[in-house]
């Protein structure tokens, strides 16, 4: 087991509140991520998941509640600050350009120049599939060429492009709203190997998933949810898909705190 209690959190956060006009998505919940860990945010359909995760990426504003990122306090008002943190959130859509191949994606927004004959800025390739290449190597990801088109990427490609992109530009914390969900098993299983390098690197990871085989292969702690509360909080060698089901789903028998 993961000594993760004795190193300081890279993300906290604290009673969050969020409300949408009388309905409570998320009502005083409080977390930890830990440098390195994978955390999964469980609940069931509309158990406040993405709410949360929102209010950690910045796209919405908490109505309560606080946030410490490497131990201190911050705003996250929007998802620039999010990013500037180093939180970045992977969402289903993956934010790709289709019609860019893999460097440019990479690349996108943040594009390297260099001048040319001393005069005009010209975009800089060489550089930005060099370094797209040794991001990919450094993760053990096996795209054969790098000036493929998204477009003609599978699912689990696309996926790890994206998560590149992220990591490139120095993510510290992951977010990643059901990865695994649109891929293939051999994809999956490819997606879950990319998590554990990830972890290994020092990355943490907030990943949301409804399937309990994944989480169980990556997860080291679970979170649950429910009608927006926080139900439970287990580490993976402590619990079984039985009792983080039965926390979704609400059987009042396993809804003791083991931590109090
Ligand atoms: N923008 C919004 N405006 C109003 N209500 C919202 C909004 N977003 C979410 N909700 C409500 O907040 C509650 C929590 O929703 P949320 O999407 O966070 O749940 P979830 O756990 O991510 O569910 P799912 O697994 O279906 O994505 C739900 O009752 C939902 O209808």
């Amino acid at each position: 087991m993961k000594a993760v209690e004795e190193r300081k959190p890279l993300l906290e956060v604290r009673d969050i509140v969020k409300r949408f006009g009388g309905l409570v998505a998320v009502n005083r919940v409080s977390m930890e991520v830990y440098p390195g860990e994978v955390v999964a945010l469980l609940g069931d359909n509309g158990a406040g998941k993405s709410t949360l995760i929102k209010v950690i990426s910045g796209v919405y504003r908490p109505d309560e509640g606080r946030i410490f990122f490497e131990g201190k306090e911050v705003k996250i008002q929007n998802p620039m600050d999010a990013i500037r943190l180093g939180i970045e959130t992977i969402y289903q859509d993956l934010a790709l350009a289709e019609n860019l191949n893999v460097y440019s994606n990479i690349f996108l927004g943040r594009e390297k120049l260099k001048k040319w004959l001393g005069l005009v800025s010209v975009l800089d390739h060489d550089y930005m599939l060099e370094e797209s290449r040794k991001i990919l190597d450094r993760l053990g990801i096996e795209i054969a060429s790098l000036k493929s088109k998204i477009k003609n990427l599978s699912g689990g490609q696309r996926q790890s492009v994206a998560i590149s992109r992220s990591i490139y530009w120095n993510a510290k914390l992951l977010i990643m709203d059901e990865p695994t969900a649109a891929l293939g098993v051999a994809e999956q299983r490819k997606v879950l190997d990319l998590i554990r390098t990830l972890r290994e690197q020092g990355v943490a990871i907030i990943i949301i998933s409804h399937q309990l085989y994944d989480v169980f292969q990556v997860a080291d702690r679970m979170v649950v949810l429910r009608r927006g509360e926080k139900v439970g909080e287990r580490l993976r060698e402590e619990t079984t898909p039985e009792e983080i089901t039965s926390l979704i789903i609400g059987a009042e028998l396993v809804e003791e705190d083991r931590r109090a």
